[in-house]
């Protein structure tokens, strides 16, 4: 037997007829107004809405980031947004340039409400809405078209004398035609064009057309075609600014909005972070972001963004995803192998590069310009290689690997992750170096060295005292440079070493600097690398060949056994 497919209780959205559509073509070039809804559309959606407390952080927040239009609340709702909306014109927290937004529905008394919660406002935009949609229109209003323009018709005409009779205030007027991109087409023209005419809007001095979708409902490329076949039905398209007001409810808010914006909006309104109505209203930080990513500045500024997350995270008592674009904990960081060695090259290659392109694989944007920091980027965990390695020791702990060194320690520091199996931190790597090359001390220990030189020549002659397995012996040894000699006396003493690779840098610096030194040699056919550190670079160099003695001599032990808690090595 079939079973019923329960798919089919949907019907797939049947878009506007658009077939000599623009937007796919046209490219945004400068920012949109943006207004955000934090306060009135994200609170709405929240837990516990906020408090004023809570209300003004967020709106000194906004503010702060360039915000000029700011949905403060629906204060004929609620006596928490009434208040709020006082405690503003009364304690004068607007600035000159910012205008207010509140939201009402289109009811007299809520209307009037709403004039008495503005007076003595300096800018303010009322905006009114009522559903136009059809399946609203029959089942929540239970209204006919006419009688549904009516509605809206009645309400800006209120609203229209309420202005009228506060002219201490200067005005904007917004109307939202609710579930837009669910309303036929030709019926929010209508009924845009009815609003527009009763409120007697100018190109002088335009009103704001919202459309928004209130639920998102169908491919953003449907929104794109119906916010052009708008803009150019409407009647008086110069008298409007056309805005949108995405939500999220398909995970398309943003291209909704792009694409819209391409399609003829001058205007969008959402939340930081993408806080709203069930899944969201779209996120204004990722479209600033977006643009900021095509050479267009958006006007916001998001260059600490961590702060201003922080803070919206308390003002919503909502988390922001450790993955949301462009600001979540982890948006900067590069857990696996390959990735890690693309972006420490690319690094390099931009600190070399006369370029002002950014163009470092795997980062859309230098986290800089949102007050990130690189060290942010590389973490390791059981993914990584030792190109992520390298770079945590060389950023964070001065220690420059050679290349052959950083591919064998990457083993150790792999099989101390796996044995874990989560992250480890760039001290746990730090002492899984100190333990696995500068610890070991036994069988062999350098005591002390004196060198002496023959005259005009680069021959050094090395005397040094060393430890083997307790006992004390002094070696003596010359050759063209100290480490030279020194091999010769280990060999005096019946220890044949061969150089194959050697590196040496300075760490630290002032008073704290230290050279370190490291060497491959060839132990008995084998390659081994040793690690010494010292405050004089011929002590580092000779304790590096201890060091790799010392390893080639003691089986190999199991890596190091690294946690945070046992950790003893200081940064
Ligand atoms: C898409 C959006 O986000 S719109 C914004 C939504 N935000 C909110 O609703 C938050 C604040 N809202 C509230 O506090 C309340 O709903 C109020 C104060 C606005 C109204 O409260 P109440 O009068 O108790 O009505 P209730 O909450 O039940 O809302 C439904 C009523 O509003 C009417 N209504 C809903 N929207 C509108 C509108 N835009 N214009 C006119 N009437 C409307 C409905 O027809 C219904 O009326 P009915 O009871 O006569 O059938
Ligand atoms: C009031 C309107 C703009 C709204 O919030 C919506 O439709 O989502």
């Amino acid at each position: 037997m079939m079973l019923d497919n329960p798919a089919t209780k949907y019907r797939p959205f049947v878009g506007v007829d658009l077939p000599d559509r623009q937007w796919p073509s046209r490219r945004i070039e400068t920012p949109p107004q943006w207004c955000a809804v934090d306060l009135r559309d994200g609170n709405q959606a929240l837990i516990d809405p906020m408090d004023q407390e809570r209300k003004q952080r967020l709106f000194d927040l906004l503010v702060k980031i360039g915000f000029k239009q700011i949905e403060v609340g629906f204060p004929s709702a609620s006596q928490t947004d009434f208040d709020f909306v006082r405690s503003l014109i009364e304690e004068d927290k607007v600035p000159d340039d910012v205008r207010i937004q509140v939201l009402t529905q289109a009811r007299p008394h809520l209307i009037d409400r709403t004039f008495e919660a503005l007076k003595g406002a300096k800018n303010a935009i009322v905006h009114v809405y009522n559903a136009t949609d059809p399946v609203f229109r029959r089942v929540v209003f239970n209204v006919d078209k006419a009688e549904c323009i009516q509605i809206a018709v009645d309400a800006t005409t209120q609203i229209r004398e309420n202005m009228a009779a506060a002219p201490e205030t200067h005005w904007t007027f917004q109307y939202s035609p609710e579930l837009f991109s669910t309303t036929e087409m030709d019926f929010a023209v209508e009924i845009v064009d009815a609003v527009e005419a009763a409120f007697g809007a100018s190109a002088e001095a335009p009103m704001i057309v919202n459309l928004p979708a209130t639920v998102e409902c169908a491919t953003p490329n449907n929104y794109a075609d119906q916010v052009e076949w708008f803009c150019r039905h409407i009647r008086h398209r110069d008298h409007l600014i056309v805005s949108v007001h995405p939500h999220n409810d398909r995970g398309t808010g943003v291209a909704a909005a792009e694409l819209a914006v391409m399609g003829g909006a001058d205007r969008v309104e959402g939340c930081l972070f993408g806080n709203g109505e069930r899944t969201g209203n779209v996120d204004l930080v990722t479209l600033a972001m977006n643009l900021y990513t095509q050479g267009v500045h958006p006007g916001l500024d998001f260059s600490n963004i961590t702060p201003i997350m922080r803070e919206v995270e308390h003002c919503n008592q909502l988390p922001v995803h450790p993955r949301h674009p462009y600001v979540g904990d982890l948006v900067f960081t590069a857990f696996s192998g390959s990735h890690q060695d693309a972006i420490k090259k690319g690094m390099a290659a931009r600190r070399e590069a006369q370029n002002d392109f950014w163009e470092v694989p795997y980062l859309p944007i230098d986290p800089l310009d949102v007050g990130r920091s690189y060290e942010a980027v590389i973490r390791v965990n059981s993914q990584s290689g030792k190109g992520g390695v390298s770079y945590l020791l060389e950023q964070e702990h001065g220690i420059e690997l050679p290349r052959r060194l950083s591919m064998e320690f990457s083993q150790v520091v792999q099989e101390v992750a796996d044995r874990l199996g989560r992250e480890i931190t760039s001290q746990m790597i730090y002492q899984a170096f100190v333990d696995e090359y500068l610890a070991k001390s036994t069988p062999f220990t350098l005591i002390g060295h004196r060198l002496s030189s023959e005259p005009d020549s680069p021959r050094v002659h090395l005397e040094a005292v060393i430890e083997e397995g307790g006992e004390r012996q002094t070696i003596l040894g010359q050759g063209n440079g100290p480490l030279a000699a020194f091999i010769k006396a280990l060999a005096a003493a019946g220890h044949d070493v061969e150089i194959i690779d050697y590196h040496e840098h300075s760490r630290g610096q002032g008073a704290d600097a230290e050279a370190i030194a490291y060497v491959e040699v060839r132990l008995a056919n084998e390659a081994v690398f040793g690690v010494g550190t010292d405050e004089s670079i011929t002590s580092a160099s000779m304790k590096a060949v201890m060091s790799a003695l010392n390893r080639h001599l003691s089986t190999r032990a199991p890596a190091p056994n690294v946690t945070e808690e046992t950790l003893t090595v200081a940064k």
